[in-house]
This record gives C-alpha cells, structure tokens and sequence, in this order.
C-alpha cells in the first residue's frame, strides 16, 4: 500500500488524475468509477484534460454502486450522478459506461448480471473509491463480509444522514442499495482510495493503520496488493505514520508497482 500525503483536495485531484491518464494511455482500459464528493475535483481534472486530448474513446467504465428505487433518470441516481459530473464530458463509446440496475425487479439476478458482465470486460484496471465516515467503500456498510460480491444492502443511519445533502429532504435517501462487494472491488488491479477533509480522517486512520476487519471495510484494502491511497493534509490528520509516507513518497516513483 503506497500512502501519499498531498496538501489538498487540488492536489489529490491531479495525482489522481494522473494515474488514470497514465493507464487510459496505456491502450483500452476498465475504470471502476466511484461517486459522493470525493472524486469530483478528479473527474474535473479529466475532463479539463480530456479538453487537451486525452481520449476514453477505448475505456470502459463500471460504477460502484447505485440506490435501490431510483430510476436512471433520476438526478441523484449513481447512473445519472456520473452522466453529469463526468462521462457526459468525455468520449466514453456508446454503452461503454455501465451501472446497476437499482430498479431491477430481482436485485439478485442484477447483482449476478453485473459480477459477469465485469468478468467479461476482463476486470477493473484502475478502481477509484471514496470512504465514507463509518469507512465504507461502495456501499459496503460495517460488518460487510470480506469476501462479499455485489449484492443489495442496507444503509445505515449515518449513511442516510451523510448522503441526506443530495436529496431535498433526508426521508428521500433511499434505504437501500446496490453495491460491489468487497470481494468484487478487491478483485480491481489496482485500488486507488481518495480522502479528503477532516471529517475522513478517523475513517482513513482505520483503514490504513488500524486491524484488518468488517467494522472498517475499506481496511480489507490492506489484503490487496496494488492500493494508492491520495489524502490531503485534513483526512491525514489521524494517521500516526506520515513522516514515514512523506519520506517514502519522495524516494520512489509513486504508485508503479512498489
Ligand atoms: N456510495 C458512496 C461512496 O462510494 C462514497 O465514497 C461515500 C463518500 O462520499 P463523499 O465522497 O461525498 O464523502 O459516499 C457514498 O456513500
């Protein structure tokens, strides 16, 4: 696991920029997108770059997750989410960008449609993940199993209160989701984790120092062995190692392989 510390939310949004370009660049590629705030400032970035020639034309793209009830058209639908903050920017081919049903009248059966048609594309090259402040990853909720594939889930309170300032009133959070399990995510090539702000840094302190353990699903992260993780200085706040990170990061070209 490679740990960089960036001074804030502009920075980590380039460096997370500048790994998804390098492997778009590479030739045709799977990104795992990921929405919430976190990955904004990076699908800005690309877009911007996208301006000045970088191309997705041979990517494609899974989404993480999608709530349960919403239609597509819906605008805080997970599908629509990254229509308008980022695929609806770039040139992505026809039906490259795919998500979950959440009106599937058997979730199940859309779960298991969504684990294939991954498999088919050969797997994720790059999965860009937020966390949430319970440290969810997807909608992976404490106590998810390890090994867990997509399925539906149950959000918690906390979940519903934090994603409450997308819907005009906290009621309209809907209660359940469709979401990557954590065995599918770690399955990805490679794991890129952005946090950014203090109120992630108790959440990214478990994951990345603290035990290996459901109470803290991204800490299954640490069973992986290709994970960057871009934090700016507040969501660093609570990690008790940076000067080692900070030492690492300026002795060896980040996120290659180490
Ligand atoms: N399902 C998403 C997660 O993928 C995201 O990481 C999390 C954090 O959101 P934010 O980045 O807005 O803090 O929110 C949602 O619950």
């Amino acid at each position: 696991m490679e740990i960089i510390v960036l001074p804030d939310p502009d920075a980590v949004a380039r460096t997370a920029a500048d790994i998804i370009e390098e492997r778009v660049r590479r030739g045709p590629s799977v990104l795992g997108l990921a929405t919430g705030s976190t990955p904004l400032g990076t699908y800005r970035e690309l877009i911007e770059r996208h301006r000045h020639g970088l191309s997705f034309a041979e990517a494609q793209a899974f989404l993480l997750d999608e709530y349960v009830g919403l239609p597509a058209a819906h605008p805080e639908s997970y599908r629509s989410v990254i229509r308008r903050e980022f695929a609806g920017h770039v040139d992505f081919a026809a039906d490259a960008v795919h998500g979950l049903d959440g009106e599937a009248a058997d979730p199940a059966a859309e779960a298991a449609r969504y684990e294939a048609s991954i498999a088919a594309a050969g797997g994720v090259d790059v999965q860009l993940l937020g966390i949430g402040t319970d440290g969810h990853i997807g909608f992976n909720e404490p106590m998810s199993s390890l090994a867990s594939r997509t399925r539906i889930k149950t959000l918690t309170e906390q979940t519903r209160r934090d994603n409450a300032r997308f819907f005009a009133s906290p009621d309209e959070v809907p209660e359940h989701v469709l979401t990557q399990g954590l065995g599918t995510i770690l399955e990805a090539r490679h794991l890129l984790l952005l946090g950014l702000g203090e109120a992630k840094a108790a959440a990214v302190a478990a994951a990345v120092e603290g035990p290996v353990a459901a109470i803290c699903p991204a800490s299954a992260l640490q069973l992986h062995p290709h994970v960057t993780v871009l934090v700016d200085a507040a969501a660093a706040a609570e990690l008790a190692h940076t000067e080692y990170y900070q030492y690492t990061y300026g002795r060896k070209p980040a996120w290659q392989g180490f």
